[in-house]
């Protein structure tokens, strides 16, 4: 994977370019979290990534691209939806902060990285976000969308988060490049119902959501 040069500073454009209209509260709100992840990565051992740049290209421009896709499948709607093995909480604090509509849950088994997005949640003003210490397969609320990125393949991810899943919910699965053998691996009460590509500005890199929904099979 490799990247251009690209820096904190462009976001506003970079938001544009990428067809997201937010506002400077959220603009300023992103920034916010990308120095919070910044300021207690060493303490809570949040992500691998160390540089500054890289974080900002990699986890949040990265998790930027899946906003668009999410607010078409949303068209408006408020709902709830839980991110699984959210880590510092990626994607799920970047969907709290740019769809204010949603209610965001951030499950990990990781207690500490629950309580970072609890933190993220009290210190950006998200009344939307909260973290939740747990293992996603003891959940019993249901969500109209379940979503992942870095977390597992996509039969242990659809397996695990199953029951979490509302009647008519989705799973939102983000992905490099198309997982076709991961797809081929489901069973059948899972369908794919879309692959859809992303463009990250300053990755070059394959990007992809499996979007997938439960069926009798
Ligand atoms: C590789 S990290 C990905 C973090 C984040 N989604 C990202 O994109 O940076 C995977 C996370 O899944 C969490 N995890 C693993 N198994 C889990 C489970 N059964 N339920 C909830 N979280 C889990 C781990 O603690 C870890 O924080």
């Amino acid at each position: 994977m490799s990247a251009v040069s690209i820096e904190p500073a462009q976001l506003p454009a970079l938001a544009l370019q990428m067809g997201l209209s937010l506002d400077e509260a959220q603009l300023g709100k992103l920034l916010q979290y990308l120095a919070l992840i910044q300021k207690w990565n060493k303490v809570y051992n949040l992500t691998a990534l160390r540089e500054p740049a890289e974080m900002f290209t990699h986890h949040l421009l990265d998790s930027l691209a899946a906003v668009p896709p999410l607010q078409k499948h949303l068209q408006g709607r408020s709902g709830r939806l839980l991110d699984v093995g959210s880590g510092a909480g990626l994607p799920g604090v970047v969907f709290a902060i740019c769809c204010p509509g949603l209610e965001v849950s951030c499950v990990d088994t990781v207690g500490k990285k629950a309580a970072f997005v609890q933190q993220a949640a009290a210190e950006l003003g998200l009344r939307n976000l909260r973290g939740v210490h747990a293992r996603v397969e003891s959940l019993t609320q249901t969500f109209d969308v379940v979503s992942s990125r870095a977390f597992a393949s996509l039969a242990d991810f659809t397996a695990w988060s199953k029951q979490a899943l509302a009647a008519d919910g989705v799973w939102l699965a983000m992905k490099g490049k198309n997982p076709v053998e991961e797809v081929a691996a489901l069973p059948p009460t899972v369908q794919v119902f879309h692959v859809e590509q992303l463009k990250v500005p300053g990755l070059d890199a394959e990007r992809c959501i499996v979007w997938m929904r439960a069926s009798a099979g």
